[in-house]
């Protein structure tokens, strides 16, 4: 079972940072290799362009695939079916156009030109809006194409503004919303391997923003600090024996933002000895 990933750019270091928590620590993956081993004999990984990855899963070098859904979608593969929303690389594909120009809608650009990496993408985009630009496929720097007459409007991603505010253009309208999938080929879908690898992933996106809470309580308060525990299907509870005073351990999964509350609330209804930990997998 192989995995093709981003071999470099923004999506390479938290694609491996996410296969190494999920447990599919890489070996002999050192730089530039084409492929790496994983400690799971039965999956390997193939580092590739995050705009080739869709089809290298659709033409069986690899069975699975993690890359941007922009990338997936502009690929027009279609015997390719998403497992998971990794949640990372969240961008946005817009229409922009020059701040000062006169295109202020969709409609203006009839018979204009639109620059992008995207012709896919963008050709359906204006299918649905009935205007039809000519759209002029560039490979990279898609922002400066309106300033060199080359085109009036662009297809390109976005995600802090930073760089369209750069090169003085505004948005006009959003294309398609996009982050980072786990995929892979329809005849795989079955397959165990396939279905570990993403309760794998999914285990760690789980438990992002979680946090482990363990403490101790006198057996007198525990529904009183119980009362008080947000979530994830009620605390586990075991007995201490330490004959005496009757204490139990109550421990339970908290999303991070309640943490600070929540600590409070349970330290007033009697617990003590109160850790928090960072989860690094949670299989629901
Ligand atoms: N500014 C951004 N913010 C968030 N995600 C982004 C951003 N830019 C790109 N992405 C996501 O990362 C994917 C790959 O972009 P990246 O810039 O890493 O590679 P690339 O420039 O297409 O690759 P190459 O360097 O091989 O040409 C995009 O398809 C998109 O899904
Ligand atoms: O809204 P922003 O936060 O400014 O991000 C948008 C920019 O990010 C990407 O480029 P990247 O930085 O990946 O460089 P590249 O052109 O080399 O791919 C994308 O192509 C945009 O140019
Ligand atoms: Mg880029």
């Amino acid at each position: 079972m192989r995995i093709a990933v981003p071999n470099k750019g923004r999506l390479h270091e938290p694609t491996i940072d996410l296969l190494e928590r999920a447990g599919l620590h890489l070996e002999n993956g050192a730089d530039r290799k084409l492929y790496a081993d994983t400690v799971d004999p039965d999956v390997s990984v193939l580092f590739a362009r995050a705009a080739d990855i869709p089809e290298y899963v659709a033409d069986g070098a690899a069975e699975m695939g993690i890359t941007g859904y922009d990338q997936v979608q502009e690929a027009r593969v279609d015997d390719v079916a998403e497992l998971l929303d990794l949640d990372f690389g969240r961008c946005r594909l817009v229409l922009a156009a020059p701040e000062d120009g006169d295109i202020r809608a969709v409609e203006d650009l009839a018979g204009k030109t639109v620059a992008t990496e995207f012709p896919n993408i963008t050709r359906d985009f204006f299918a649905d809006t009935g205007v039809e630009p000519d759209i002029v496929e560039v490979s990279g720097a898609t922002e400066l194409t309106p300033h060199v007459e080359m085109a009036d409007a662009i297809v390109d991603i976005t995600s802090t503004g930073t760089t369209l505010k750069m090169n003085r253009l505004a948005v006009v309208e959003e294309v398609l919303q996009s982050s980072v999938r786990l995929f892979a080929r329809e005849d795989v879908l079955e397959d165990p391997k396939v279905q570990e690898v993403r309760t794998a992933l999914s285990s760690v996106k789980h438990a992002e923003g979680k946090r482990y809470l363990m403490m101790n309580v006198p057996e007198d308060r525990l529904d009183e600090v119980r009362a008080v525990i947000p979530g994830l299907g009620g605390p586990t509870i075991m007995d201490i024996a330490n004959g005496g005073e009757e204490k139990l351990a109550v421990h339970a999964v908290v999303d991070e933002r309640d943490v600070f509350e929540t600590i409070t609330e349970v330290k007033k209804a009697g617990a003590s000895d109160i850790l928090v930990t960072e989860i690094e997998r949670l299989v629901e």
